[in-house]
């Protein structure tokens, strides 16, 4: 009998590309991507990632899987947070230490909440999966071929995410700490 899916709405390949690594073969569904920039409202994480994934719903009409991730900086209050896109797009990821340039308190949460919509319609019912992982803003170090990963360094490591393999980040990383609780959800669910 053909695998049951989970369509995965993204615009941005390296999240594929972990989210895929990070479940591997043990995962009860087979992941299908589908390539949309969705619209992202201002507002918390949370309700941003509600709404992105009920207009994924309504466009693709059927149940789907988002992401939406942010960069909170804890000397300023959580910001970037949901709009760390639009940060890295306008100041570069060696703009993000200089956010902090004056504050003793380097320290971060990178945040990733996955959003699954059951049903097909705008106003179905949306499940949340968040992970956290703690670390610091430090000056970019490692390679960068994703994001600001070369501005952040988790707590208990030398080293920032771009500097860590990539095996190892997807070992610590809020991607990793979302995706067990969705894997955990979907194998208690099918
Ligand atoms: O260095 C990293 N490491 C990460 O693990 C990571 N995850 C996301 N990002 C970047 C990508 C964007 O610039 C922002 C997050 O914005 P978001 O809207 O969640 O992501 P998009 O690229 O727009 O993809 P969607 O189509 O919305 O899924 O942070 C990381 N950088
Ligand atoms: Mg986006």
């Amino acid at each position: 009998m053909a695998q049951k899916t989970l369509t995965f709405v993204t615009g941005n390949a390296k999240k594929l590309e972990e989210l895929r690594a990070i479940l591997g073969t043990n995962f009860p569904l087979e992941i299908i991507s589908h390539k949309v920039d969705l619209p992202e409202l201002q507002g918390e994480m949370e309700e941003i990632s509600i709404k992105k994934c009920q207009e994924a719903a309504r466009r693709l009409k059927k149940p789907v899987l988002i992401e939406d991730t942010s960069l909170c900086f804890k000397a300023l209050n959580g910001l970037p947070g949901p709009y760390i896109k639009w940060f890295l797009d306008k100041i570069k990821p060696e703009g993000l230490p200089k956010l902090l340039t004056g504050w003793e308190d380097k320290s971060a949460e990178a945040v990733c909440t996955f959003a699954y919509c059951e049903g097909s319609c705008e106003d179905s019912d949306v499940i949340l999966f968040q992970g956290i992982t703690k670390g610091q803003i430090v000056e970019p170090r490692g390679t960068r071929d994703f994001g600001w990963d070369c501005v952040f360094q988790p707590e208990g490591f030398n080293k920032t995410y771009a500097e860590l393999p990539k095996e190892e980040k997807n070992m610590i990383s809020h991607r990793y700490k979302a995706l067990e609780k969705l894997r955990k959800y979907f194998t208690e669910k099918l």
